[in-house]
């Protein structure tokens, strides 16, 4: 059945106003106004280029240089993944202590819940853009080889010491060397998001977790609803978190917005609504979409016969997650981002852009540390740490894995041959995106980063980028694509 949104026909024209780009002196200036904020003078926006917008260097990069630090506009965690890691819900640092980190997996291991070192993506995803948010390097940190020795039998350790090192009885040895942000937990007391300071608290609050908690300072509609969103989306696709967390934020900008204008006006009125709603939006406008049922691409079990009936089927699971989250959240003057034009328009902007977050755990360094202490202080100090390391087993140290939306990094567009490309550096331990030149780049050249694993064959490769809905001519693909 073919849903009917009423939003969709009745807000048709403020729709399509939305998803109509803003007249560019508008863009630029917001783009501009993004790179002096982050502090990436190298860089500019342009958005003629022969693929829409790209993100070019205005200054020459040496090999192994920072070209930017982008930070999300909304990320999120994978929900399996808050089994392995205590994260800042706002920017993603670790948090807690070594201890808590180790305590909290343990003990949530010892009751039976099951972790996961995969993306965390349900269901409905078909692919994953694991080449572009994260370093190989990011990647071999997580593989047995780079491992403390953890070839013992898995053992299990007493119930105790789980609680032990969460509630600091238990110090583990040197963990002061690796001291983390103290927990602060969400103001709204859903005992779901945990912070690394007030600040991040705040931030998130304001930004758009108000109306998504689910604590008693909740400032949603219908808690219930809200509940009902959040279940529908752990058990289809957190993608629909994330989303509702776009639309969240777009609100409590709208509500800024309105707020900073009737200290300067008398009245407002309907007609003011609209351009105060696209002002909200643009952060969120700028991002490449498409409607998530028209761009996810086929997976492998999906014969071509029923691309139809699959497309439908996505659709029509956007549509129950919108209800949802409609109950949840509606603000009527806001109302066209309740439309499932828009609702699928951003689920498709996190399908097409550049979009993984992955921050390193300082477990593995810690568990490294220890390793590589001189005798007899390594001795002394794995009495302690070797059976933890056993009870944890191969997945002893997991990076935060999650989604976010880089407004700059999103500019960024593919080449199978990239000047640049994602990678934190020892020093990038929160959220933010790391584009770092792997050859020089030349002042006026276009910036681009490979948004694939590009170690691939060309006809693999093309494969991949025909799930962003296009084909790649860059000179390596003109050369090997005509042997
Ligand atoms: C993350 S966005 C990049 C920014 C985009 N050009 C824009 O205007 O917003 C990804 C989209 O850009 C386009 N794109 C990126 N690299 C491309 C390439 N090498 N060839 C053709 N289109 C490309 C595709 O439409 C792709 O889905």
């Amino acid at each position: 059945m073919d849903p009917i949104c009423p939003i969709d026909s009745k807000c048709a024209s403020l729709i399509s106003a939305l998803l109509h780009p803003s007249p560019p002196p508008q863009v630029q200036e917001y783009f501009g106004e993004l790179i002096s904020a982050r502090q990436c003078p190298g860089i500019q926006v342009n958005q003629n280029g022969g693929f829409g917008k790209g993100v070019y260097a205005n200054k020459e990069f040496k090999e192994g240089e920072l070209v930017l630090k982008d930070q999300m506009l909304v990320g999120l965690q994978h929900p399996s993944n808050k089994i392995d890691c205590l994260v800042c819900s706002f920017c993603f640092r670790f948090i807690g202590s070594i201890e808590i980190q180790i305590g909290r997996k343990l003990y949530l291991k010892n009751l039976g819940v099951s972790s996961s070192n995969g993306c965390g993506r349900e269901k409905y995803f078909s692919k994953y853009h694991s080449a572009v948010g994260s370093s190989t390097e990011e990647d071999d940190s997580c593989m047995e080889d780079s491992a403390p020795g953890r070839c013992g039998p898995k053992v299990s350790l007493h119930n105790g010491v789980a609680e032990s090192l969460m509630n600091g009885e238990l110090i583990l040895p040197h963990s002061d060397e690796f001291s983390l942000p103290t927990v602060v937990s969400c103001p709204g007391g859903c005992g779901e998001n945990f912070y690394c300071s007030k600040s991040c608290a705040e931030a998130d609050w304001n930004s758009s977790h108000c109306l998504l908690c689910t604590g008693a300072r909740s400032q949603s509609l219908c808690k219930e609803a809200l509940l009902g969103f959040i279940q529908h989306a752990n058990d289809t696709n957190d993608i629909f978190l994330l989303a509702a967390k776009a639309i969240s934020y777009t609100i409590m900008r709208y509500r800024k917005l309105k707020a900073a204008y009737l200290k300067h006006h008398d009245n407002y009125s309907t007609s003011d609504e609209m351009p105060l709603l696209l002002e909200a939006w643009r952060p969120i406008s700028i991002g490449y979409k498409r409607r998530w049922w028209d761009c996810i691409s086929l997976p492998d079990d999906v014969d071509c016969s029923d691309e139809f009936a699959f497309r439908m089927e996505i659709r029509e699971l956007a549509f129950a997650s919108l209800q949802l989250l409609k109950d949840a959240i509606f603000d009527k003057e806001c109302e066209p981002l309740f439309s499932l034009e828009i609702y699928g328009n951003i689920i498709g902007m996190f399908e097409l852009n550049n979009l993984d977050l992955v921050v390193e755990s300082p477990v593995e360094d810690y568990f490294l540390y220890i390793d590589d202490l001189p005798h007899p202080n390594k001795k002394k100090a794995e009495e302690i740490t070797q059976p933890l390391l056993d009870t944890l087993g191969d997945d002893y140290s997991v990076c935060c894995q999650g989604t976010a939306f880089y407004p700059l990094q999103s500019c960024m567009n593919h080449s199978c041959c990239p000047n640049a490309k994602a990678f934190k550096r020892e020093e990038d331990r929160d959220g933010q995106a790391t584009i770092i030149s792997v050859r020089p780049i030349s002042r006026g050249e276009e910036v681009t980063i490979s948004y694939i694993d590009n170690d691939l064959p060309f006809e693999e490769r093309q494969a991949l980028l025909a799930d962003y809905g296009f084909k790649c001519s860059c000179a390596r693909c003109l050369e090997e694509g005509s042997s």
